[in-house]
């Protein structure tokens, strides 16, 4: 069911669990090609966590392709966590063809505040129109001050509800939803501001799983490009309660890993709706 036609049949607003659950059946049924424009490190992480949520990912970067490639995909990943300058054009050609083919797109700013090289980077990038911004805490102060700032390289040194005003101030002047992730994940289009609430804290163990949440975001956008903030505060629930289910079975990051991608496989409306947690901040 379209999820306009949900919200007219169930007037709550509120009633996030339903959301969330209508997406990502939606999200099944469609299988969105998500291009990803990623660091080395996350591809894996990244690609199994589109693959076991139901959407077809592909790592497709080099700047030859991406006129052919980019105008049929759904929605488009560009993260910068193993930037390099030669890297950089292709990431914007894509971002300006996403665009113009009326697709969305999510940034991730690994590390914005790191050097001036990845701070300008991202700043571009920005301007590209990005639909939605997903980062730490860190990441997101730094780009919304545009300044470099105390980073602990691709870690957080900030809590994410410390974010929150930068987050609103960088989604007002981005015409971006803009998530902040952490203990919870904050999400807001610079004047609604909501919490999921969902995830453990080992998920911070395990490398790229901000990145690979911010690639679910893109997933989520594409089948329900018109519904930015509830698409990225569902994801972000939806991979938080993946984590929660795999951290039952897990004895450490490693088995993490693959506890979640196989809780996220294998998700059903039960478990969504009973461990969903997003509220109004
Ligand atoms: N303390 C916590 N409790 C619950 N979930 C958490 C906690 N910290 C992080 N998470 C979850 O872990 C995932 C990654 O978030 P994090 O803020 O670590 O991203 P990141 O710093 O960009 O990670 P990376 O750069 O490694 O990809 C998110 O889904 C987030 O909700
Ligand atoms: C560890 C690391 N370094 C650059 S990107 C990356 C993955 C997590 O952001
Ligand atoms: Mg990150």
């Amino acid at each position: 069911m379209e999820l306009e036609a949900k919200r007219n049949h169930d007037p709550d607003l509120n009633d996030w669990a339903s959301i969330a659950w209508t997406i990502l059946c939606n999200l099944r049924d469609q299988s969105p090609l998500v291009q990803c424009i990623t660091n080395y490190v996350s591809m894996d992480l990244m690609a199994n966590t589109l693959l076991s949520a139901g959407a077809s990912p592909a790592m497709i970067h080099s700047i030859e392709e991406i006129p052919d490639f980019t105008p049929h995909v759904r929605a488009l990943c560009i993260n910068v966590g193993t930037l390099s300058p030669n890297w950089l054009p292709a990431m914007k050609a894509a971002a300006e063809l996403i665009t113009k083919s009326g697709k969305p797109w999510v940034l991730d700013p690994v590390a914005a505040g790191a050097s001036g090289f990845r701070l300008k980077a991202c700043l571009e990038l920005v301007g590209l129109k990005p639909n939605v911004i997903r980062g730490n805490a860190s990441e997101i102060i730094a780009l919304s001050k545009a300044s470099l700032g105390v980073t602990k390289g691709v870690d957080s040194s900030h809590e994410s509800i410390d974010a929150i005003d930068a987050a609103k101030s960088l989604a007002q002047a981005s015409g971006a939803i803009v998530a902040v992730s952490g203990a919870v994940d904050i999400v807001t289009d610079g004047n609604r501001v909501v919490g999921a609430h969902n995830g453990v804290p080992m998920m911070q163990k395990i490398t790229a799983t901000g990145c690979a949440v911010t690639a679910l975001i893109a997933a989520f956008v594409a089948v329900e490009p018109s519904n930015a903030l509830e698409a990225t505060a569902s994801a972000l629930s939806i991979f938080g309660i993946a984590g929660e289910l795999g951290m039952d079975i897990a004895k450490g990051p490693a088995s993490l890993r693959t506890h979640l991608i196989d809780s996220l496989h294998g998700l059903d409306q039960a478990a969504v709706f009973s461990r969903i947690k997003i509220t109004l901040l």
